[in-house]
């Protein structure tokens, strides 16, 4: 609910002073305190008298708009969205609400939502428009600490010179150079995984049944901290073998489900400015202080290092062009955005920190999602192992490097990593606000609506994916001319990184270290759910990024032969 707090609060000042001063008798007992709480009371309750009831039920322009069945008078559909895991409701009312390419649905004290569902409407939000949608300000000072001011968080002319200068770093042709620290690291988790599944004796055991249980979540968290540390920032952050450094203990309580303070928190951002919930003195404000403390001093710390690095490199160079030689540059993300010259140390710091959470926890809850699936199609792991032992180089050979041609060689991995992407894609819903008066398919929008993108429902609408939409099935990644698309009628089906000017600038990033995480340990363990009921049971946690709430929990036997 946008409050204007500092224009009431100014009313109310003067309007105690001139009230006691002219009229005492008409003030609360001639207090100036007294009075201005009362001037204060009244304009919230004016507010919200306007925005939660006269505005969405008599004068809002969406308010013809179709709109979802129930809701509460002035709740709307608040409930619904706060019990059921994040984006499912949206998916429901893809299939449930005739609409021409916008729903539209109220929440906490009536406030509005868009969303949008045509491609036709995703086009027109996230590329013709897309600077005319911005990340609410809320958003934005809730995320800041923890994820820096970077390209995440950037908007307009600031977000497109960034982006710009980040581009060559995420380049498919850089991608293609990390393949060999990708896979590398995945050596490393199966050789950890190992370790824990083997026993005594050195053998494993002979049945899956008695196999050790494995949290998986837990490690693939590890592994893409290690991953986005040493190919994105040339440094190893050794997580894998040591689950409690600091960097990992720290994105483990910031990112952990959602505390009720947490909770609390995100619920009063709806009534107060933003700055004021998150100065308020609480254990999570605290905890996001000292993570965002300690992940910035790692960042400037990383910065100096690959700066010291860059300028030794550069005198090398000089020299051996005199020499004749050739000196070989670092390929990760951070040495790329150095040596573009277009940053300042502090923009720096932002963008590492913006890498280090949205490039961490993405691919670790999608991993979650790979291994869950793997757990209920077990069939697929046999299909998956076969392709991988076949192009792949053994895990057991740590010197064979990792080409991205042997990659592009397993067909069935690329299908089965895109549909767990489609299914469950791990950022199920985000928020965009109109920054002025705008139109989406000649719909007005006044300013400051909120707009809903629900990957969760858009990867699983059937007027774009056909009747089986919600079929977990990635051979339809295998029909002919079917590779790119999955067989969807449109661009904007699949929603998981986003589409237009914001997607996701990790994207390639992400997908091959997904397959390479997913191929190495599906090619050398079998595994199960530790409770064969437990698809039945299965709670998903809440927050920005969703996976299953207390982990995932398998039985894991490795496999000989590779
Ligand atoms: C499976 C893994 C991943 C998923 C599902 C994912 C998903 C997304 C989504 C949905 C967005 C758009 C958010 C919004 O604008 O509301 C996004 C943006 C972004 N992602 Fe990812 N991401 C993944 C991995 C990565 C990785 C590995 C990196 C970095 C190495 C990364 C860096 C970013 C950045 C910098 C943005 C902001 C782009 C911009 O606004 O221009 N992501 N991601």
């Amino acid at each position: 609910m946008d409050f204007p707090w500092s224009s009431a609060v100014l009313r109310s000042i003067a309007g105690s002073f001139i009230l006691v001063r002219l009229t005492p008798i008409y003030t609360f007992g001639a207090s100036y305190i007294g009075t201005f709480f009362v001037l204060l009371l009244l304009q919230i309750f004016a507010v919200v008298l306007w925005q939660a009831v006269l505005w969405p039920r008599l004068f809002s322009p969406l308010r013809h708009l179709p709109t979802p069945k129930g809701g509460s008078f002035f709740n709307g559909h608040f409930t619904t969205i706060t019990k059921e895991p994040s984006g499912h409701p949206h998916r429901r009312w893809f299939a449930e609400v005739p609409n021409k390419g916008l729903i539209y649905y109220k929440t906490l004290l009536n406030q509005e939502r868009l969303l949008p569902t045509s491609p036709e409407a995703l086009r027109e939000t996230l590329m013709t428009k897309c600077y005319e949608f911005e990340k609410p300000a809320m958003t934005r000072l809730g995320l800041q600490k923890v994820l820096g001011v970077g390209v995440l968080l950037a908007e307009g002319e600031e977000h497109k010179r960034q982006r710009h200068a980040l581009n060559p770093a995420f380049d498919y042709r850089h991608i293609i150079d990390l393949h060999p620290t990708f896979w590398d690291i995945s050596h490393r988790l199966v050789d950890a995984l190992m370790t824990i599944t083997t026993n005594r004796e050195n053998t494993s055991e002979k049945s899956l049944s008695n196999a050790p249980v494995v949290e998986i979540g837990g490690w693939a968290s590890r592994a893409t901290l290690d991953i986005i540390g040493d190919a994105g920032m040339g440094q190893d952050f050794n997580a894998i073998e040591d689950p409690n450094t600091p960097l990992n203990a720290t994105y483990r309580k910031v990112f952990q489900i959602p505390s009720s303070q947490q909770q609390l928190l995100g619920l009063l951002s709806f009534f107060l400015p933003t700055w004021f919930v998150r100065s308020l003195p609480l254990t999570h404000n605290a905890n996001v202080a000292e993570a965002s403390t300690s992940i910035k001093k790692v960042c400037h710390e990383l910065i100096h290092r690959k700066q010291e690095k860059l300028n030794l490199l550069k005198r090398e160079e000089e020299g051996q062009d005199k020499a004749g030689g050739k000196t070989v540059r670092d390929k990760d993300i951070l040495s790329v955005a150095l040596s573009s010259g277009e940053f300042t140390e502090d923009d720096l710091v932002n963008q590492m920190m913006t890498f280090l959470a949205a490039g961490h926890e993405t691919t670790a809850s999608s991993l979650v999602w790979a291994f869950y699936l793997l757990c209920k199609h077990r069939e697929m792991q046999t299909r998956l192992r076969e392709e991988v032992r076949a192009n792949l180089p053994s895990i057991s050979d740590a010197s064979t490097k990792l080409t991205a041609t042997a990659l592009d060689h397993c067909y069935f991995l690329k299908a089965f990593c895109n549909e767990v992407l489609r299914i469950y894609p791990v950022v199920p819903i985000t928020l965009r606000e109109a920054a002025h008066d705008t139109t989406i398919l000649d719909q007005f929008v006044p300013k400051g609506t909120k707009i809903i993108f629900s990957p969760m429902a858009i990867n699983t609408s059937t007027s774009m994916w056909g009747p089986d939409a919600d079929k977990f099935d990635p051979d339809r990644w295998m029909a002919p001319g079917q590779s790119k698309t999955g067989g969807a009628n449109s661009a904007y089906a699949y929603m998981t990184f986003l589409q237009g000017y914001r997607a996701c600038i990790g994207m390639k990033f992400a997908m091959t270290e997904f397959a390479c995480l997913v191929a190495a340990v599906v090619g050398r363990f079998e595994f199960e759910f530790e409770d064969p009921e437990y698809p039945s049971k299965i709670k998903i946690k809440g927050g920005i990024t969703s996976k299953p709430k207390d982990g995932l929990h398998m039985r894991m036997r490795p496999l000989e032969g590779w």
